[in-house]
Formats: structure tokens, C-alpha cells, sequence
């Protein structure tokens, strides 16, 4: 049984008249253990890919397998399997605007029914460990955007997920916080879950089981 596995793939959106494909049958497969780096051009569809890996999306065609289990199509199936399972990290980060970033990392801890204190405890470990213990109070707006991405990536982290699947989690980083998420995303994979990331950073390469391109619809892993 894989960590997560994407089978025969596709994906396409009506622009106007007319359809475009975006995913032309891709496979993956990331193993328990493994962080999976997606990389490929701006527009090949990475993030596409991520929404459907993370449950977010469906696909037209074809299956995402999570921990063996085919995921389906229903919305409170898969919000449900999300909230339990999924770790997101979005392009677009997705804050909560109105909550601090404690809050914002608590929430999905409260939402699994985690008691306050509990919440708050592991909610300021997670963000001292991403640099941000002196940040806790302020609102997002109040944060740079890359102070914001690490938030995010403590907020994927709360539920201690299976899978972490992070697009790209490093992309307004300085060097030092770059090597930190990627040495954050390693130590969640060696834990036993497993990680899909779109990167366009060499240090979350760098720490890659296997590197996958996207191109003209279809991706190609390397191990
Ligand atoms: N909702 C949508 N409707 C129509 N076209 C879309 C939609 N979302 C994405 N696309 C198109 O699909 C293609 C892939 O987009 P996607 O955001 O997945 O690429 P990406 O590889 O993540 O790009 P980037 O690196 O710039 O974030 C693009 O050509 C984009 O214009």
C-alpha cells in the first residue's frame, strides 16, 4: 500500500468556448517515508495537480489513492477525510483573516475536537519551531508574506497529518527558512507520513525522494 498514489489522471477547464487539458493522464506514487517534489514551469499545472493530490479538487478522470483507500467524489467525504488526514499547505496560504496566527493554527486542532489548552500548546510548538514564538498574536496582515507561508505550514501541521501536501510552501523564503521548511518537511516524512510539495527551491529538492516534472500534461518521477 502506497502513502498516496495518483492513477491515470486528468484534468482540464473551460476557458470560454473551449476546453483546455491540463493533466493528460498523470501517475504518482510517494511511498510512506517519502517527500515527493513537484517541479515544472509556471502554468504546467502544479498546483492543478496538488489540488486534486490534497483532495481539495476532483478529477475528471482517473483515481487519487490515500493510504489505499481511493478518494471520492463526494465534498463531506472528502472535507471530513481532509480534516483527519490532509495537511495543506495553499499557494494562496488561505489565513483566516479575523485570527490571529495562534488561532489560525489552533483551529483545525479544535475542530477535531482537541481540548483549548491542548490546541494552544502544540499551536505555539509548532510555530516556535517555524520562527515565529514571538508572532503568536498578530494577525496575518500584521505578518510578511513570508512569515505568513510559515504560519501556513504550522497550520498543515496541526492534526499531525499522514500526508502533507504543500504547494509551494517555500516560495517567499530567505535561504535559512528555506533549509528550516525543508528540513521540517524531511522530518514529517521520517515520522512515517509522506509529502507532495511543488517547489521551484533547490533546498526542498535537496531533500526529495523522488523528483517528478510536469510537461505537457504528464509528469516523470526520478528516484
Ligand atoms: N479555474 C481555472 N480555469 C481555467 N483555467 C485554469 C484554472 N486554473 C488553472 N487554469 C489554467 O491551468 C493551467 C495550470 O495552472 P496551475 O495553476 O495548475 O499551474 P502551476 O504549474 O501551478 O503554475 P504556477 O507555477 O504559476 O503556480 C494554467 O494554464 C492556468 O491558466
Amino acid at each position: 500500500m502506497s502513502c498516496v498514489a495518483a492513477r491515470g489522471v486528468w484534468k482540464g477547464y473551460r476557458v470560454g468556448p473551449q476546453r483546455v487539458e491540463v493533466l493528460r493522464g498523470v501517475d504518482l506514487e510517494a511511498g510512506f517515508g517519502e517527500v515527493v517534489a513537484v517541479v515544472g514551469p509556471s502554468g504546467s499545472g502544479k498546483s492543478t495537480l496538488l489540488h486534486l493530490i490534497s483532495t481539495v479538487d476532483y478529477p475528471d478522470r482517473g483515481s487519487i489513492f490515500h493510504l489505499g483507500k481511493k478518494v471520492l467524489k463526494s465534498e463531506e467525504w472528502r472535507a471530513k477525510w481532509r480534516r483527519h488526514n490532509v495537511g495543506v499547505v495553499f499557494q494562496s496560504l488561505q489565513l483566516i483573516p479575523t485570527l490571529t496566527v495562534l488561532e489560525n493554527v489552533m483551529l483545525p486542532m479544535e475542530l477535531v475536537g482537541m481540548p483549548p489548552h491542548k490546541a494552544k500548546l502544540r499551536a505555539k510548538m509548532l510555530l516556535e519551531r517555524l520562527g515565529l514564538g514571538d508572532k503568536l498574536e498578530r494577525y496575518p496582515t500584521e505578518l510578511s508574506g513570508g512569515e505568513q507561508q510559515r504560519a501556513a505550514v504550522a497550520r498543515a501541521l496541526a492534526n499531525s497529518p499522514k500526508i502533507l501536501v504543500a504547494d509551494e510552501p517555500a516560495s517567499n523564503l530567505d535561504k535559512g527558512n528555506r533549509r528550516l521548511v525543508a528540513s521540517i518537511i524531511r522530518e514529517f516524512a521520517d515520522s512515517g507520513g509522506c509529502a507532495i510539495v511543488s517547489t521551484h527551491e533547490e533546498e526542498i529538492v535537496a531533500v526529495a525522494d523522488a523528483v517528478c516534472a510536469l510537461e505537457g500534461g504528464r509528469l516523470n518521477c526520478r528516484r
